[in-house]
């Protein structure tokens, strides 16, 4: 097994710290997400009692039972709002899908923002109402950590601090719920079923909770598989594809799974909450011109945000 090194960063060292703190944040954050792209984050807003809500209310919904959680999959949303069953979701390359089910929770514009028209409303759950509050507010919290990680990123690649600011708020980012149900005969599960397949992540960060319970893995630069841990209550933060995109594959957006627990363990489930940070659909993907030299030349045509998604989105069949 190749090893890794996944950085652990204090996020109040870049929120509050001084110029020498701020500085070395974004370049310890920069240096990771060349390497391995994948850092843990301590600080990052959510306090313990949150985080402990939101793992009881996300249980409670998933312990309803399939019929009552069938009638929050909607037809034409893609998998963007609400629920999506058992085994919809396969990886690019996958035959089997993944053995997951999850619930994704879209962006609450609050102020007078056009963008407003644009979302699908979220869809809320009537038989565990604090559901949709809890999500709501992990959203926010998830989405103010994200924007500083950016301006963190922005500083490193010499861009200004706020390049990012405009494109995330009220951008259209995703919460998913997920649960990895139980297997009670692991035995007859197709050759390539996991929970989940070998992938990258569409959006430009991913901020993870939940990631101390064992199972994601990481594909190192050796082909190997690594195991990515967190300290208690720690969130796990790795680049997704649109952010490789637009740095010329500067920064990795680095392919992960969640594998199957050995025999028994199957037994039970496992839930995590990941946040995709995605900017405004009109955002250019374009490669930064400052990504871009003789020994790195333009690596992806030019592309929206939006775009770039409805496509990917499409390959992991959740759009039709
Ligand atoms: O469940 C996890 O730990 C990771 C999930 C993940 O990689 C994803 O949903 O994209
Ligand atoms: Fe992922």
């Amino acid at each position: 097994m190749g090893t890794v090194n996944i950085p652990r960063l204090d996020l109040n060292d870049f929120v509050k710290g001084s110029d020498t703190l701020r500085k070395q944040f974004s370049d310890a954050i920069g240096k990771a997400f060349n390497e391995t792209g994948f850092v843990t984050i301590t600080n990052h807003g959510l306090d313990k009692n949150l985080i402990g809500k939101l793992y009881a209310d996300v249980k409670m919904l998933f312990a309803l039972p399939d019929s009552i959680k069938a009638k929050y999959e909607i037809a034409g949303l893609a998998g963007q709002r609400g629920y999506t069953g058992k085994q919809k979701e396969t990886a690019k390359g996958f035959t089997a899908p993944d053995l997951k089910e999850f619930w994704q929770i879209g962006q609450t514009v609050t102020d007078d923002d056009a963008m407003k028209s644009e979302y699908p409303e979220n869809i809320r759950v009537d038989e565990v109402p604090d559901f949709n509050d809890t999500t709501l507010k992990v959203y926010k919290k998830l989405e103010w950590a994200g924007i500083y990680l950016l301006r963190a990123i922005s500083v490193y690649l010499g861009l200004p601090e706020n390049y990012f600011d405009k494109q995330v708020h009220n951008g259209n980012s995703i919460l998913r719920t997920l649960h990895y149900f139980p297997i009670t005969d692991p035995d007859r599960l197709p050759a390539d079923a996991v929970r989940a397949g070998a992938h990258e992540d569409i959006n430009l960060i991913t901020l993870l909770i939940g990631a101390s319970a064992d199972g994601l893995e990481l594909l190192t630069r050796e082909n190997k598989w690594f195991p990515v841990k967190a300290h208690g209550e720690d969130i796990v933060v790795n680049v997704g594809d649109m952010l490789q995109r637009l740095t010329n594959n500067k920064l990795k957006s680095t392919t992960h799974r969640v594998v199957n627990p050995p025999g028994e363990l199957m037994k039970f489930s496992r839930f995590s909450v990941p946040f995709f940070l995605h900017p405004k659909a009109g955002m250019d993907l374009s490669c930064l011109p400052s990504c871009i030299d003789a020994s790195h030349p333009k690596q992806y045509d030019d592309i929206t945000a939006g775009a770039y998604l409805d496509e990917r989105l499409r390959e992991i069949g959740l759009k039709k």
